[in-house]
């Protein structure tokens, strides 16, 4: 068995070693231009085109991340970068759900503390006790709840939170309320004070946290995008922080990366920033589940992780 292997930034020896070790009857090789070798497998992340069109032989791409929408934006580009018919794979957990508990519960109980308010009053040199937050009045809403979503809502509800998640079809999650589609989307925003979004990048969500779905949030909303930039207008999330509909927010995804300098969500007091790390790659979770996935494949099963061109996550 063949493997191809093409990441701009991780260390690629350390993959190509683990790789093998995974799968000691494999050969793993780096792709390098030129290479039109033949190959079973793929590992990928933003991929050359030339990489991978034309290699009708290929069992299966992986892309290493969860969000494959850099890959699929590509692929609408040019039509024939994945064969018809080469299943694409994306990875599924793989160590980023504790990541992403781990952002989006200390953040949430950092503003159900008061921490921010606490903050602006030492600046003043001020000692004084502010009235606590309700869990009551503190329910927390994932926009998206799959593989990441699901965990995270599972987390916070562990804390005690009322907690809802909006999805495509109904979750089962214990403690979380679930709201499905379109025509449940009002319902799943009209009382919710801290609005987490896991959603994929496609078509249907680009923009979906604008002025409109920020107005049918609870007063004094906080708002934590950990998903992709492009689903916040950031003019609109500014406006609803100005007019104090939205008291917070932290932004982990920005419509352009890294976020340019003379961007006024830097120096903006209420909005928290990190450089797009709420939840990266883990390399040895990553490969043992590539390997898994590439094991079923090679026994005829289909393994879970298949992308949908169709519905584009
Ligand atoms: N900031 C970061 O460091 C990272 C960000 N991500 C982002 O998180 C996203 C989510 O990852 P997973 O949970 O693994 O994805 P997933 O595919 O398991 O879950 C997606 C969820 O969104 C829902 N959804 C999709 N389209 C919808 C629509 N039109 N209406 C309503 N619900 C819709 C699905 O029903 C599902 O519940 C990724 O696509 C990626 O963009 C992922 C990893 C790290
Ligand atoms: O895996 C992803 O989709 C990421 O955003 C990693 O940072």
């Amino acid at each position: 068995m063949d493997i191809i292997f093409h990441h701009p930034t991780f260390d690629t020896q350390f993959w190509l070693d683990g790789m093998q070790q995974q799968l000691p009857g494999a050969t793993v090789r780096q792709w390098h231009p030129g290479d039109n070798q033949p190959a079973d497998y793929a590992l990928v992340w933003h991929p050359p085109v030339e990489m991978l069109s034309g290699r009708r032989e290929l069992k299966g791409v992986f892309a290493l991340g969860a969000g494959v929408d850099s890959i699929l934006s590509k692929l609408q580009a040019h039509p024939d970068m994945l064969p018809d018919g080469v299943p694409l794979f994306r990875l599924e957990d793989t160590g980023m759900a504790l990541q992403m508990q781990e952002y989006a519960v200390s953040q949430v109980l950092h503003w159900f503390r008061r921490f921010d308010d606490y903050q602006a009053l030492k600046q003043q040199a001020k000692w004084q006790p502010l009235e606590d937050y309700r869990r009551e009045d503190f329910t927390i809403g994932l926009l998206g709840a799959g593989v990441l979503g699901g965990k995270v809502a599972e987390s916070l509800a562990a804390w005690g939170f009322p907690v809802r998640c909006w999805s495509r079809s109904k979750k089962n999650y214990p403690g979380v309320t679930s709201y499905a589609g379109t025509e449940e989307l009002s319902a799943f925003l009209n009382g919710t004070r801290v609005l987490i979004n896991l959603l994929p990048n496609t078509p249907q969500t680009v923009g979906i946290i604008n002025s409109q779905l920020l107005e049918q949030l609870a007063d004094e909303a906080f708002i934590m995008n950990l998903a992709r930039g492009v689903h916040l207008v950031e003019n609109d999330l500014l406006a609803a922080l100005e007019s104090g509909k939205v008291k917070g927010a932290m932004l982990d995804v920005f419509a352009k990366e890294p976020l340019p300098a003379n961007s006024p969500l830097w120096k903006h007091p209420r909005i928290a920033i990190t450089p797009h790390l709420a939840a990266v790659t883990r390399p040895l979770e990553a490969m043992e589940y590539i390997a898994k996935t590439i094991r079923e494949i090679e026994k005829g099963e289909s393994p879970s992780g298949q992308v949908s061109l169709h519905n584009g996550y």
